[in-house]
């Protein structure tokens, strides 16, 4: 058998391709930024083309930065960015329209209406999800309705509709695969994650045509191999799972109530629930964990849009550092903020807020603020709207979280992981793989093809790195006053 697996992460900023071997240890990593394309006020595209080729380019690299031929590769795992939004031509396999990522916010008024038409409770009590533009369907909605002939060519079965996995499975099988799995299907708002079909209803709801879709398939199995002239040799596509899902699978957060938080560009935290999809009373997501053998786990999610990307706004808009890294160095140039906050609702508000309105806001400043103050606290700010998250996970499931796993670029930061801890008083641990998104994806796929023969085999791979703890007898009351009045001045600032 082959000796490695090849596992594509194709993320909101960089395509990525990580080679793991069977022990679970990173072989080569290639990575390749994209461009973000920003038309208007709140519009976030990608280039779906662009997508494809950075993608192929890595996998490729990585291969040879290895130093193996496609023949060692044992199979490939995908997991992606979930909810951007695909539409192509099926006979051309050209895009009809730039992808429309997570991020945009265009299609919020037509959120707030079917809000105002009181569809929430019957959309939430079928998908887990709460009205919100993040999600895939009025994305898919907006594309129909705005590009010349599409609906049209939709109806007639021409078009096919995608989140990432799907485009880049359609692209590597030259258009003989149009698949999905449980876990990208379930940030759609047209699946039914009960029953594990589309919904009819919410499919009429959004003028979506069923012959659009792909077809929703298990988070583990062969789904197809890629074409002849794509990789140098056929390799079998076992693994997909949304970027989310697939780190909670690569935490070996396997069992009922485990959660980790992933600190990418936004924040998201996954609490596997197990196998009873429970509705969230506080403003998370209920979403399908994976699927493997058959059997459905579920988990909780609270989705930060802005994490890591406050760190990018200080480097690339305010100029504050050259490097996201050096944001710790010059946090910790001040002791505290001085009362300064962030709140980086640059694309509104997520979990547990679902504000589509709220806006940016610094508060507290006084003569004496500077940089550093600045820059702490908008470091600072990821972590409260990490505790927001866990309080209300906290509350749904109710359990007091003893154990937070984390991943994801600014777990790095030392400064931010120990503040962390101090305000959620739980242990914060990090483990020594930190690409568990790719990790989760290989074990996908390697447990598809026997390459790893259950999960209790790979179970052991996951290593601590470092927990951080908060010392005895901390006071967060004061703080976390301040943070809720700064959230309050956020969502205020924009309602006129
Ligand atoms: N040392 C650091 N401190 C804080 N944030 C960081 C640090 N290093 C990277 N980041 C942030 O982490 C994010 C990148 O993490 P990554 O997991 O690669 O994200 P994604 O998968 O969403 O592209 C960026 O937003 C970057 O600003
Ligand atoms: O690409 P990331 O890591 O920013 O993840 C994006 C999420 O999947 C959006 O839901």
């Amino acid at each position: 058998m082959s000796k490695f697996i090849l596992s594509l992460d194709q993320g909101t900023t960089s395509s990525r391709a990580i080679i793991f071997n069977h022990d679970g240890e990173i072989v080569a990593i290639a990575q390749r930024e994209f461009t973000q394309i920003y038309p208007h006020a709140g519009w976030v595209e990608h280039d779906p083309m662009e997508i494809w080729t950075t993608q192929l380019s890595v996998a490729a690299e990585v291969i040879v930065k290895a130093g193996l031929s496609a023949r060692d590769i044992n199979s490939i795992g995908i997991t992606n960015q979930r909810e951007t939004t695909v539409v192509w031509d099926k006979e051309t396999g050209i895009p009809v329209y730039n992808a429309i990522v997570w991020q945009d916010r265009r299609t919020s008024a037509y959120c707030d209406e079917i809000k105002a038409k009181g569809l929430a409770k019957n959309i939430q009590e079928k998908t887990g999800l709460i009205i919100d533009s993040y999600f895939s369907a009025t994305k898919a909605k907006w594309i129909l309705d705005n590009v010349d002939g599409a609906r049209e060519k939709a109806e007639a079965g021409k078009l096919a509709f995608g989140t990432i996995d799907s485009w880049l499975i359609w692209k590597l099988t030259a258009g003989k695969t149009h698949v999905t799995d449980v876990t990208n299907a379930s940030r759609t708002m047209i699946y039914n994650i009960h029953t594990l079909e589309w919904d009819n209803e919410l499919l009429d709801l959004f003028g979506i045509p069923k012959q659009m879709l792909p077809e929703v398939k298990s988070s583990s199995e062969v789904y197809g191999e890629t074409a002849g002239n794509i990789l140098a040799a056929k390799m079998p596509i076992a693994g997909i799972a949304g970027d989310q899902q697939s780190a909670l699978f690569g935490q070996m957060c396997i069992e009922p109530g485990m959660v980790k938080n992933t600190y990418g560009t936004g924040c998201f935290m996954l609490m596997n629930i197990g196998k009873e999809p429970k509705m969230s009373s506080n403003n998370l997501l209920t979403t399908i964990a994976w699927k493997i053998n058959g059997e459905v786990c579920y988990a909780l999610e609270g989705s930060i849009f802005i994490g890591g990307a406050v760190v990018q706004w200080l480097r690339d808009e305010m100029g504050f550092i050259s490097k996201s890294a050096d944001v710790e160095t010059l946090a910790k140039k001040v002791p505290d903020t001085q009362g300064v906050y962030v709140v980086p609702a640059f694309a509104g508000l997520g979990a547990p807020h679902w504000d589509q309105h709220a806006r940016g806001t610094i508060t507290g400043l006084t003569r004496g603020t500077n940089k550093s103050h600045i820059a702490r606290a908008a470091l600072e700010s990821i972590a409260y709207q990490t505790m927001d998250v866990l309080k209300a996970m906290e509350a749904d499931a109710d359990v007091s979280i003893a154990e937070l796993r984390v991943d994801g670029g600014a777990t790095a930061n030392n400064l931010l992981m120990q503040f962390q801890a101090d305000l959620l008083k739980c242990k914060v641990i990090r483990p020594e793989v930190t690409e568990v998104t790719a990790i989760g994806a290989a074990y996908l796929a390697g447990l598809a093809t026997g390459f790893w023969g259950s999960i209790d085999e790979i179970r052991s791979q996951w290593k601590i790195n470092k927990t951080f703890s908060a010392p005895e007898g901390i006071d967060n009351t004061e703080r976390i006053k301040g943070w809720n009045r700064a959230v309050r001045a956020a969502r205020v600032c924009a309602e006129d």
